[in-house]
């Protein structure tokens, strides 16, 4: 099939590639030059396991081409993706100008049906402003009778195992009410979901309220293991034994439990504080929402209360080593990570800090270009050296066996405050590292 993906972000650039794979004709637009210049250089604006060799191969085999040219775009697919980014507004609602700009474009240039798929996480009754916008580029070009459908099919892959999400999804969700428009897409997915039946086809409002809720739950559950784990520290129990225990339970299951640093990324904050605004908006609190919210925003800066109950208020004098700065492992991405909050309050206590991250450095720097008393090392057992502490924010792999010995030789006193729950207390007790977990 002919296919359109517009936006190159992780969302729009893994649909791309992910269709390619499956012997689909993609174009993947972007309005960002600098994007389309490095897929055109064969190379990809993320970090992101597995994507590039899946883009380089279809780029290769010719069924997937990158462009800024709009024209080309809009007419090459029958099916277009719109997954341009929507950004919280100033009051937490989703910012929906780039999703409408993208429809107008379609619908300016338009000359046959068309299915255009909203894969951008987007409020309930996106779908209809969609229909509107293009209705209106269509009304202005004497083209009112010109058929088309919008389909809401929003994506749920996680950063750092996106291309395994996209090509081996849970369920795909297609929100549809036009005949035609559901063959399309039924047709489309049948190779993702060829031994299991997961596509849920639904009215397109369910599908827009679906992405959602699902998100808030999983925010919902990181908040909920976070403030058991405050007060398993209180009394003496330790929240990775709790987890294990409960997780047993068909019914609650062990994914999504861990306690930690808090959860960052470019869509729980974001999507949590739009189903609240959208709620608030039909005179509904949404208190659970609102106190997941609360929780984490604390939790984010946890790991500095504990340094401040260790080594006082005032940080002058002191200086930390950080591990990991990216909001999750195998991703570069820095959209709200814990590392932000924790790195500038260290250093607005006076302290000073020597950060290092596999591959969000670059990032990192960029965002932290004016932040004084940090700085930012080749190698991880280089930022250990003459720190008071070491704070593991990030659980990248290379840092779940570290070598304990350089830690406590490197370190001024060996002292550990582990944000994600690594290392067992009990070993680090034996190897006399002062260890500070969560919930432990
Ligand atoms: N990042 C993720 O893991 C996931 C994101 N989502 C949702 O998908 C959407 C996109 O997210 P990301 O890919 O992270 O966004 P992003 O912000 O990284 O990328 C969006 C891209 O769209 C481009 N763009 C903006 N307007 C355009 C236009 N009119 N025409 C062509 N290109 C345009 C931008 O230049 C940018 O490259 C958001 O709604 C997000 O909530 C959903 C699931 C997972
Ligand atoms: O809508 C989206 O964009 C995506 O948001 C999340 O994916 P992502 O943000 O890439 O990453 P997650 O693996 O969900 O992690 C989010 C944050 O929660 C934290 N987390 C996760 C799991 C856990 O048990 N505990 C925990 O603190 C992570 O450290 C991270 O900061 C969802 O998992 C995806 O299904 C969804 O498609």
């Amino acid at each position: 099939m002919k296919v359109t993906a517009i936006g190159t972000g992780y969302v729009g650039l893994v649909t791309g590639a992910c269709l390619a794979e499956m012997g689909n004709h993609v174009v993947c637009l972007d309005v960002n030059p600098e994007k389309i210049r490095i897929l055109n250089d064969g190379e990809i604006p993320i970090h992101e396991p597995g994507l590039l060799e899946v883009v380089r191969r279809n780029v290769a085999a010719g069924r997937l081409q990158f462009t800024t040219d709009v024209d080309l775009a809009v007419n090459h697919g029958t099916i277009l993706f719109i997954g341009v980014g929507t950004p919280p507004d100033e009051d937490g609602s989703a910012d929906l100008q780039y999703v409408l700009a993208a429809a107008r474009s379609i619908g300016q240039r338009m000359t046959d049906y068309k299915v255009i798929v909203d894969k951008s996480t987007v409020p309930v009754g996106t779908a209809d402003k969609v229909r509107a916008a293009i209705a209106d580029e269509l009304g202005k070009r004497g083209l009112s009778d010109m058929a088309y459908a919008v389909v809401s099919n929003p994506e749920f892959l996680k950063e750092g195992a996106a291309v395994e999400d996209f090509m081996k999804p849970d369920r795909i969700i297609v929100g549809s009410e036009d005949e035609q428009a559901t063959l399309l897409m039924r047709a489309l997915y049948a190779p993702f979901t060829r031994n299991h039946d997961r596509l849920i086809v639904m009215d397109l409002r369910s599908a827009e309220f679906t992405k959602y809720a699902a998100n808030a739950m999983l925010a919902t559950r990181i908040s909920f293991m976070n403030e058991m784990a405050l007060l398993a520290e209180k009394v003496g129990a330790d929240i990775e034994w709790v987890r294990r225990g409960i997780g047993s339970d068909p019914r609650i299951g062990y994914s999504f439990l861990y306690a930690g640093a808090g959860y960052g990324g470019s869509c729980f904050p974001k999507d949590v504080k739009a189903l609240i605004h959208a709620a608030q908006g039909e005179g509904i609190l949404l208190r659970v929402l609102t106190a997941v919210e609360e929780a984490n925003e604390r939790q984010k800066i946890l790991l500095v209360d504990k340094v401040v109950a260790r080594f006082g208020a005032d940080l002058k004098g002191h200086h930390f080593a950080i591990w990991g700065l990216a909001f999750k492992p195998n991703t570069d991405d820095m959209r709200e990570a814990p590392a932000l909050v924790i790195v500038k309050e260290l250093l607005a206590r006076g302290a000073t800090v020597a950060a290092y991250d596999p591959v969000a450095m670059p990032e990192a720097k960029r965002l932290l270009a004016d932040a004084k008393g940090l700085q930012f090392t080749e190698r991880a057992e280089q930022a250990l050296e003459g720190a008071d502490a070491l704070l593991l924010v990030t659980e990248w792999k290379e840092f779940k066996s570290p070598d304990f010995d350089q830690i406590k030789s490197s370190l001024k006193q060996p002292v550990v405050f582990d944000g994600r729950n690594q290392y067992e207390p009990t070993l680090m007790k034996a190897l006399g590292i002062e260890h500070h977990g969560i919930g432990r």
